[in-house]
């Protein structure tokens, strides 16, 4: 058999019908395709993002990876399992965390939450033992276990769930949306996390987000997908190429100056092989800075310091939606 990967989408559709009203009393069929022919594997070990635009076919895909819903065309396989087919079996191999929803009682304290799946997977003692021990410590949840989960900020319910997801050690993580609404601290805890579990276990990650910074620290790969379609699959740096994308450079001086320009040692402005620097705005001591997404911000920042009074600097990311309407901008 040719190598199947561990996850391979081959032809994928998913087709809903909806009812539309169409005057008083009659209702028109109508079709939506939600995913419309999607190929792709991911090998064991992979973290990928999967990035599109509202109403794409992110949440339908991985939807269908778990086994919820069944597709309506193509080939689908995860583990060599065909996860509509044996929802069940699959459901002891990967972890799904959905960030909008929670898989954990309301009522419950977080501790009893984790006893049910234990349970409910039948994960042998020891094992649970372990992983919960593991997940406690890596995620900072050992003061919240007695805490019932609606009394949880949205960040420590995130890690919460999280943890749930992993009690039965899945092959296979789904993360729909992990840092939505959390704070910095927050994210950058789920994001090490994250990173620690993939080097660590080897856990396959796919991971849908409108945050770039989840992508930049985490996935060596990235997939857009529009309209139902694989648009672009390759690395983000190759992504922020292809949409000509802008970072921004935030940066505090001392006082208000005149907008930032860097000359090179041979007299040229933004040369000597640098990134190109556009100031966008300037606002008291705070001037805005863009350049291509694909740069290092690390040469800049070093001219900047060299040749102004630094205050302080940030880097900006720029957001999913406008990386990928530039994209569709330089498609001819
Ligand atoms: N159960 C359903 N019945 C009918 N249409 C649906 C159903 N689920 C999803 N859709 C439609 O399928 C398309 C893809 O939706 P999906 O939820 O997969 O997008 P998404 O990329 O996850 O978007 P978001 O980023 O907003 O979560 C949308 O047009 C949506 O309205």
């Amino acid at each position: 058999m040719a190598d199947d990967g561990f996850i391979s989408l081959d032809g994928v559709e998913k087709v809903f019908e909806v009812r539309r009203r169409a005057g008083l009393l009659r209702r028109e069929r109508h079709e939506v395709r939600a995913v419309d022919g999607i190929s792709f594997r991911v090998a064991r070990g992979e973290m990928v993002g999967y990035i599109g635009p509202n109403g794409a076919g992110k949440s339908t895909t991985i939807k269908m990876l778990t086994g919820i819903l069944t597709p309506s065309g193509g080939r689908l396989r995860v583990a060599g399992i065909d996860p509509s087919r044996e929802r069940t079996r699959l459901a002891h191999r990967i972890g799904v965390v959905f960030g909008q929803r929670t898989t954990l009682w309301w009522d419950l304290p977080l501790r009893d939450s984790y006893r049910l799946m234990h349970r409910m997977y039948r994960i042998p003692d020891r094992r649970y033992r372990e992983n919960l021990d593991r997940c406690v410590e890596l995620l900072d949840l050992a003061k919240l276990l007695e805490v019932p989960v609606r009394q949880l900020s949205l960040g420590q319910r995130m890690r919460g769930d999280i943890a749930a997801a992993l009690l039965h050690d899945p092959e296979v993580l789904y993360l729909d949306e992990p840092t939505i609404g959390l704070d910095v601290v927050s994210k950058a805890k789920v994001r090490q996390f994250l990173k620690e579990l993939n080097a660590e276990r080897g856990t396959t990650v796919l991971l849908t987000t409108h945050d770039l910074t989840d992508i930049e620290q985490l996935c060596g790969r990235v997939m857009v997908i529009d309209h139902g379609r694989l648009m672009y699959d390759g690395s983000l740096t190759g992504l922020h190429e292809v949409g000509e994308s802008e970072r921004m450079l935030v940066v505090d001086l001392e006082r208000e100056l005149p907008p930032i320009r860097l000359e090179s040692a041979d007299g040229s402005v933004d040369g000597g092989g640098q990134p190109a620097l556009r100031v966008v705005k300037v606002e008291g001591p705070r001037q805005w800075l863009a350049f291509p997404a694909a740069a290092s911000a690390a040469p800049l920042v070093a001219r900047i310091a060299a040749d102004y009074p630094l205050v302080d600097l940030s880097v900006r990311e720029p957001d999913i939606e406008a990386v990928i309407a530039r994209m569709y901008e330089s498609t001819p």
